[in-house]
Order: structure tokens, then sequence, then C-alpha cells
């Protein structure tokens, strides 16, 4: 099989010579934790063995109810946020062209509270046919349900309640959550999210595979993706096996006090998987006061912006770039007779060989100024290579948080701002914290 291959030699660089050797047996105890399902959080591992648990019948079916939306629908909005939304659009940028819109568009709502970004959907939406899928694993987030509320009866309005029903469909809870019940109720065809999955680990349920299949993208391909990369990374070695090698680097560079990861891309198709790496490692490692900040560059756009701080900034920094080796189309330096810029030099040379000695150049540049590199290389940006991508990721990720010794699976500090949004705007029953902002606030 041809895989997504890890580079960590220009981070190992910076760590004594034997420390990613030494700590294999650590390594291996954190991922057998996982295996086991003796970590902490593991009521919250059904997404470790889920690539070889679907099925051709359950893929079968997410492409009936997506052809049923793309036969019916101008647009379709994907309602959701956080793990409900960004396994989805990550896979769906990657894939679409940079400019030309889906048929059916895919649009996004649900992941801001913002009134100028609904109005502005709403009135896009008025003269099309759209349709609908609400997808929360709890039911009840606010910047969804809200979407959701606008989107619903606006599809009812135009197209009368019996047609809105073909077109909307919920991916949610089993049993509870407002979506639960409401599809119930007016019998929408609806997904299970299992318990056993978080929503930043649910792209290859019918939380990404739904809106990916009503893209036109290809489900199986991804999916097989996820499951050769399942197999590598249960089955492989420690120096061959990407998952623990990612994970032991990049534990050993934030012991070493490098605390911020920079995930880089060099092609803007990728902004999107940026994001849902983001919430992944974020939500996953940082609390008990620990963890690596995730944050994340486009290049080469970014090395106009953010370049100088990764060169010359405090050096509390590491890199990992994600490399496209083969673009899909040739566009060649073209020459220009007056030679203003210098550049004929590059005349009849691939765009993208030019970005590749960009990429290159970066790399020598920041290993020069302090900053450790890893390189993840991904052969074409296709279904199938995104699979592997993805599911590598999740992987690394949990054998990461057990190794930094908190509990991946979870996210309490999430709440902390929803009970003061919720006291600030007087939700029934919050009634005691309402009384004591007003007070901290009036201070
Ligand atoms: O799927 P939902 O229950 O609507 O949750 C959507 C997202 O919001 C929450 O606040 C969590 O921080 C995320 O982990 C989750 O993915």
């Amino acid at each position: 099989m041809n895989e997504i291959k890890l580079d960590i030699m220009k981070a190992a660089q910076f760590l004594n010579t034997d420390a990613v050797t030494a700590l294999e047996p650590e390594v291996k105890k954190a991922h057998e934790s996982l295996e086991n399902g003796t970590c902490p959080g593991n009521d919250f591992l059904g997404w470790l063995h889920l690539p070889s648990s679907i099925t051709p019948e359950i893929l079968a079916d997410i492409k009936a109810t997506a052809q049923t939306l793309r036969e019916n629908c101008e647009a379709i909005v994907v309602a959701g946020i956080g793990g409900s939304y960004l396994g989805a659009r990550a896979v769906i940028e990657c894939l679409k062209n940079n400019f030309e819109e889906l048929t059916p568009r895919i649009l996004f709502a649900g992941n801001n509270i913002s009134e100028d970004y609904l109005s502005e959907l709403t009135a896009y939406l008025k003269t099309r046919k759209f349709g609908i899928i609400n997808i929360s694993k709890s039911g009840t987030t606010t910047e969804t349900a809200l979407a959701f509320r606008l989107l619903r009866s606006q599809c009812e309005e135009q197209r009368g309640k019996e047609e809105a029903r073909k077109v909307i469909v919920a991916v949610t809870d089993a049993k509870k959550g407002a979506a639960r019940v409401t599809a119930d109720k007016e019998g929408y065809k609806s997904y299970v999210i299992p318990d056993n999955v978080g929503g930043r680990f649910s792209v290859l349920t019918p939380v990404g595979l739904l809106p990916i299949a009503c893209a036109g993208f290809d489900i199986e391909e991804l999916v097989r993706g996820a499951q050769d990369m399942e197999k590598l990374c249960q089955t492989a070695p420690y120096t061959e096996n990407p998952a623990e090698q990612y994970a032991a680097i990049r534990n050993l560079l934030y012991r070493a006090g490098k605390n911020i990861e920079i995930l880089a891309n060099y092609q803007p198709k990728l902004h999107y998987v940026n994001e849902w790496w983001k919430q992944l490692y974020g939500e996953s490692e940082g609390k008990d006061n620990k963890g690596i900040f995730p944050a994340t560059v486009d290049l080469t756009t970014d090395l106009h912006s953010m370049g100088q701080w990764i060169q010359e900034g405090e050096r509390n920094i590491f890199e990992t770039v994600v490399s496209v080796e083969k673009s899909k189309y040739t566009v060649l330096f073209p020459h220009d007779e007056e030679n203003l810029d210098g550049l004929n030099f590059l005349e009849g040379k691939r765009v993208d060989e030019v970005n590749k000695m960009a990429e290159l150049g970066t790399q020598l540049a920041h290993v020069d100024g302090g900053v450790p590199n890893i390189r993840i290389s991904v052969p074409e940006l296709t279904e199938y290579y995104i699979g592997q991508l993805l599911y590598f990721f999740e992987v690394a990720c949990g054998i990461s948080g057990n190794l930094l010794g908190v509990n991946p699976f979870n996210q309490p500090g999430v709440e902390s701002y929803k009970k003061n949004m919720f006291a600030l705007l007087n939700k029934p029953g919050y009634e005691a914290e309402s009384k004591a902002i007003r007070e901290r606030l009036n201070k």
C-alpha cells in the first residue's frame, strides 16, 4: 500500500540522539492502553476501530440519502459546529475545485452566532431549493440549534411541510437531545452518532460521511484509506508506525519546552484540515494546565505575515508540515519578454516545483532558526489519502494524550463560556448564576 509518510529527522536533531528510541516503551504503553481500553476516557474509544467496522451496507445507505438530497436540492446546508462541522468541511474543501461551486452547493451554518451571516444565508436561500443536514451530537448546541430553527421553518415555508421532510436529515444522539426528538417526531431520515465517539473523532461516522457524499465525493475511498491506516497503525513496529512516531516526537519536543505546534500546509485546499486538526489536538490535550498549543498557517501565504515570527520569534515552537507530493494539474511558469521581475530563469518550470523549493527552503531556514520540523507527506489529495491522513492524526492524538497524562477524550473546559453566556441571557435554571454574574459586572 502506498501511504502518507512521516519524517521526523529534522525534529529529532533537536533532541538527544537516542531520545526517540528511548521513548518506545512509554509510547507502546500509551498505545496499548488505547487498544486495551484501559486509558482515561475509555468510554470514548468507539472511533479507534471505526474504519474497519464500516460495512458496504452502511455506506450504501448514506449514499442513497445523499442521492435524494442531491436530486432535490440546489443547495444543502450542513448545520453543525466543532466536531459536527470541521471534518466534513476539511474533506470537502480538500477535494473540491478552488473556484467552481459544487452542484448542489454545500453551505455551512450553525458554526457561529452572527446575525449578518444568518441573514445573508437565509436571503440567499430564498430563491433556491435547499435541504438541511442538522448535525449535533448533544442536540443542544446553541449555534446549531439556532441555525436549524431558522432553516427548518424557511425550508417548510418554501417547500411545504411534506416536501421539506424529504430533504431534512438529522445526525445526532440515538435517544436524547432536541435534534433526535424533532427528527423522530417529524419523521426525518436520521443517523446516530455513537455514544462512544466524541465529536472531534467523528468524521468517519455519518457526521462527516453524509455531507461528503452529498458533495459528490467517494466515501468508499475515504473509508478505505482510513481502514488501511488503521491496519498500519495497529501492526507496524515503532520505527515504522507513523502515529506512534508523531506522538513520540511531539511529546519529546513538548518536554523540551516547545509548547506550540504550528501545522503548516502549502496547498490552500488544506486550510480546513488545519482547522479540524486544531480542534482534535486542542480539545484533546489542552487541560490540567498542560498541552501543546495547536496553531496553524497556510503557506506560502503566511510566510508573508507570520514568517518573521516563526523564523525569529520566541523559540518555543515546532512545525509540522503537511506536504502534498503530486499536483493534480500542470501549470508552467510563463515567459515574459521584459522580465521586469527577473523571474525568467523559472520559465517553463512546473509551478509545483517552485512551491516545493519554497517548502524546502523554508524548512531549512526554520530549522536553522531553531524550529524543529516534522514533515508529513501525502502522495495526492484524493479521498483515499485524506482518509489515511485523518485517521493517522486521530490515533496519534489518542496516543499523544495518553503520553501527556491527560484524558484526551473529554472537554470539560468548553462549558465555562456556555455557563456564563446562559447566565447573561437569563436561561431558566440559571437564576443563581445570572444573579452572581450581574453582581460581578456591576462592581
Ligand atoms: O455535536 P454537538 O453536541 O453539537 O457539539 C459540537 C461541539 O461543541 C462542543 O461545545 C464541544 O466543544 C465540541 O467538542 C463539539 O464537537
